[in-house]
Formats: C-alpha cells, sequence, structure tokens
C-alpha cells in the first residue's frame, strides 16, 4: 500500500460526514479524501462544494484512489460500488451489513481475485471491535458461543420504554433522530439488521456462510404493554439478543430473538446505544465485549481503524472457512418461549412441545412452553402483529435435556388448555 490513503467516499450522512471530520482533524493517518459522491447535489453540506458528486466514476475510475469507503444507506447501489471498486484493485472499507450478509461468499471471491482487502468492522456492533477479535484471536473449535446485543436502535428504544416510560413511537423516533437507526428504521426494529450481523458473525466466529433469511429472527415490533409490564414485575429487562450457540458437536445454532435478560447477565446492564457481545470459550470461559454501536462517531472509530489496518496490508483471512473443523447449522433444538396473544385463535398451541404456564388477564395471555426451533421459524401466528415472542432467560433446550424435563412437563390439559 503507498503510503498515502487516498480516498473516495460514498455517503455523507450521519458515518460519512464523521469520517470526513476525524480524516480532517487526524493528519497522522494520512488518509486524504479525494472526492464525495452522494445522491441528492442540492442539499447544504459542511465541506467545499468542489469535493462532492453525484457521478460514481468520478471515483470509481480514478486511479489515484486506492481506497473507496462506501457509507451508504441503499445495499444495492452498495453492492454495485463495492464490486466494482474491488474489481478494480481498490481496497474498500463498507458500514453496510445488509449489503455483506447478502453478499459475502461472492465478494470473497471477488477479492480472492482482486488482491484488494475489504474491511467492514463498522458494520456489526459499532465501535466495538467484534469482527477483527472473532478472526484473529478465537479458535473455532473452542468458542462455545457468541451472544449479544448487536443492534444499538432496538436498545435504544427498549431501555427508554422501560427505563423512562416513553412509548415505543416517542422512543423509536429519538433513536432516528439521534442517527442511530438505519434510514428504513423498519430494518431495526423488525430484527432485520441484527440477523444481518449474526450472519457476518457466524463466518468470522465458526466459519458458517449463511444467508440472513436463513435464519430465525423476530424483532421488537411486535412487543406489547403487557410484555414490558411482565419483565418488570419479575425482574427482568427485555433485549434484542443475536446469538450463535454450540448444541452439540459442531452444530450451531444461530437466531435472534427478544429475550428475557435477568440481573446476573451481563447483557442486563448494557443500555440504551451501547452493545454487548459475550464470548465463551472452553478454556477463557467468558469474555464480555462492550461499546457504543450505533451513531456517528462511534461508527466512524471503526472505520478509522480500518483505515488504519490498511498500512499494514491487513486482510480478513477467513481462517476459519478453511478450517479442518467444519461447522453446521442446526435447527434441531428446542427453544422456551414467552408467547403474548389476544386470543387462542391468534396462535397454533399445538406446536407447542409443552405448555408450562399460562397468564390470562381480560385483554392478553401469555404462555411460557417450549417450541421446536423450525416450528418457531415456520410459524406464521409467530409474525402476527398481535403476537409477541420473548426468550426465556435460558433459552436453548437440547433434545437430550427433553427427555428428562419432559417426566416433569405440564401438558396442556393440566395447564388449562383444552
Ligand atoms: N448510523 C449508524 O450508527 C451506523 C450506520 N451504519 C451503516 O452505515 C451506512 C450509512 O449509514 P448512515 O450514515 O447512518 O446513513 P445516512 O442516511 O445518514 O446517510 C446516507 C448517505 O448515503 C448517501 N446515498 C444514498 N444513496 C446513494 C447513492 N446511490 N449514491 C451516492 N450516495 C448515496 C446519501 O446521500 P445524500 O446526502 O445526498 O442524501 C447520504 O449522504 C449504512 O449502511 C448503515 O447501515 C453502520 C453502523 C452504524
Ligand atoms: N441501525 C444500526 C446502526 C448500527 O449498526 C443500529 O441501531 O445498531
Amino acid at each position: 500500500m503507498s503510503k498515502q490513503l487516498t480516498v473516495g467516499l460514498f455517503g455523507f450522512g450521519v458515518v460519512g460526514e464523521g469520517i470526513y471530520q476525524v480524516l480532517l482533524q487526524t493528519p497522522s493517518l494520512q488518509a486524504a479524501i479525494k472526492r464525495i459522491c452522494i445522491k441528492h447535489p442540492d442539499k447544504v453540506r459542511n465541506a467545499p462544494a468542489d469535493l462532492f458528486t453525484t457521478d460514481y466514476n468520478a471515483i470509481l475510475n480514478d486511479d489515484a484512489i486506492n481506497v473507496v469507503v462506501e457509507l451508504i444507506d441503499d445495499a444495492d447501489e452498495a453492492y454495485k460500488i463495492v464490486t466494482t471498486a474491488l474489481r478494480k484493485g481498490k481496497h474498500v472499507i463498507s458500514a453496510n451489513k445488509k449489503l455483506i450478509a447478502e453478499h459475502l461468499q461472492e465478494i470473497l471471491e471477488l477479492q480472492e481475485q482482486s488482491n484488494a482487502s475489504f474491511l467492514y468492522e463498522a458494520a456489526v456492533c459499532g465501535s466495538v471491535p467484534i469482527i477483527r477479535n472473532l478472526e484473529e484471536y478465537y479458535d473455532n473449535d473452542l468458542l462455545q458461543s457468541v451472544y449479544g446485543i448487536v443492534n444499538g436502535s432496538t436498545n435504544y428504544i427498549l431501555s427508554r420504554i422501560a427505563s423512562d416510560g416513553l412509548t415505543y413511537q416517542e422512543a423509536l423516533l429519538q433513536a432516528q433522530q439521534l442517527g442511530f437507526a438505519e434510514s428504513n428504521p423498519y430494518l431495526d426494529v423488525s430484527g432485520r439488521d441484527a440477523v444481518n450481523k449474526l450472519s457476518i458473525l457466524l463466518t468470522h466466529a465458526y466459519g458458517v456462510l449463511a444467508k440472513p433469511d436463513k435464519l430465525l429472527y423476530k424483532g421488537i415490533d411486535h412487543l406489547q404493554a403487557a410484555d414490558i409490564h411482565y419483565a418488570k414485575e419479575k425482574g427482568y429487562k427485555i433485549k434484542l439478543v443475536a446469538q450463535a450457540v454450540k448444541v452439540g458437536a459442531n452444530k450451531i445454532a444461530a437466531f435472534v430473538l427478544p429475550q428475557f435478560v435477568t440481573t446476573d447477565n451481563q447483557l442486563y446492564n448494557v443500555n440504551n446505544e451501547f452493545n454487548g457481545v459475550t464470548l465463551e470459550s472452553k478454556l477463557a470461559d467468558r469474555q464480555f465485549l462492550y461499546g457504543k454501536g450505533a451513531g456517528r462517531f462511534p461508527t466512524s472509530s471503526a472505520v478509522i481503524s480500518d483505515l488504519s489496518a490498511l498500512r499494514y496490508q491487513y486482510r480478513y483471512e477467513y481462517k476459519k472457512l478453511n478450517s479442518p473443523v467444519e461447522h453446521t447449522l442446526t435447527t434441531d433444538y428446542f427453544l422456551k418461549v414467552y408467547v403474548g396473544f389476544e386470543s387462542w385463535a391468534d396462535i397454533n398451541k399445538w406446536d407447542f412441545e409443552s405448555i408450562e404456564a399460562l397468564y390470562s388477564t381480560e385483554h392478553r395471555q401469555h404462555l411460557i412452553g417450549l417450541i421446536h426451533a423450525e416450528k418457531l421459524a415456520e410459524a406464521e401466528w409467530a409474525n402476527a402483529e398481535n403476537v409477541s415472542v420473548i426468550a426465556c432467560p435460558e433459552a436453548i433446550v437440547q433434545k437430550e435435556a427433553l427427555v428428562k424435563k419432559s417426566l416433569k412437563k405440564i401438558s396442556l390439559q393440566l395447564a388449562g388448555v383444552n
């Protein structure tokens, strides 16, 4: 890599403008932005007008630009930019988890051919250096689980509702105003952003390439006041948790669900836009990474770290994709879940292996039961607006444990459900 990094920047929004400001104030990085490509030329910008263009080729065809930093909010256009830049042999840094999760395999092949680096630390957990940690430090055979809060907006919303009594709409609006939410916040609240990040984590943790739509996920958009109330009563917090957990020899259970978190779980104290990831490994036991997961400067810090890594020709080696110990995803396990609903017609009780508790009030009911992960993933009822699904604190129940558990199981009849 030549001494000077000459950067073509795509996007001048929350993160793009942050990078511009940080680079101006950090000459030691020896990285200068030569052009900035944006979408709307008429917007007022806090930077000289002659830097801006709406023409991709002003960056992609400029041989003096050796690094493309892609920070736009349109994953389809980002795909075109990133793949063209790699084909042209430019190094690429991106924060676009949707693009990465959906196209990683193809981009890896391109990267191989072009010999350029493609780095994306900002795409998962903002300022928290989770990707490089998984890539460089943890062996996939020793890593038992990776679980945590990987979306800042939903954590902000849930925190503000629980601690300040904001409504869901008020809290979401604040997350948008503070620059945490995606341009389309449905990506955040539906759990899609978190599952995109989980898909990326699976590659770096276990060498598993899994498209996000193959993974079980639910968001926080169907939670109701009664669910928040139940959590408070029990002393829990509700968090949107992404998990990749070994459930058998080289088999990984991976999903994103709202979850009741107990006070002894480190995630309990991860609030607002902060993210936190717990890594469990055979030798080290439990380790915890914590930091801001969204916002202008936390996200910029990860992009800057990638820029500076280019100085020493850093590339992800994807060692675990080539590891002799191959890990695969499984959906053959059970989940202990809380399900809130209005009437029995809203759900299919026969999908549950067992129901161990049932509570009814005038307006809303909820049950706690065991359901096979595949059944939960396929159940249409579980996506209905008036149905909330929340994982219990110890969510995963393996098949082997179920045999013992069934001795204690309270049947549908005993729970009063016919
Ligand atoms: N905000 C955050 O905390 C984090 C964001 N990210 C990711 O970073 C990326 C950027 O997010 P953020 O800065 O928040 O988004 P913003 O919505 O704030 O900014 C998006 C920028 O992209 C530009 N843009 C959109 N489409 C095009 C296009 N076709 N060609 C050129 N420019 C385009 C917009 O141009 P214009 O200004 O003209 O409208 C705007 O400058 C996203 O992928 C996001 O998921 C990742 C981690 C954290
Ligand atoms: N919208 C995302 C931004 C960072 O990835 C989030 O809230 O986490």
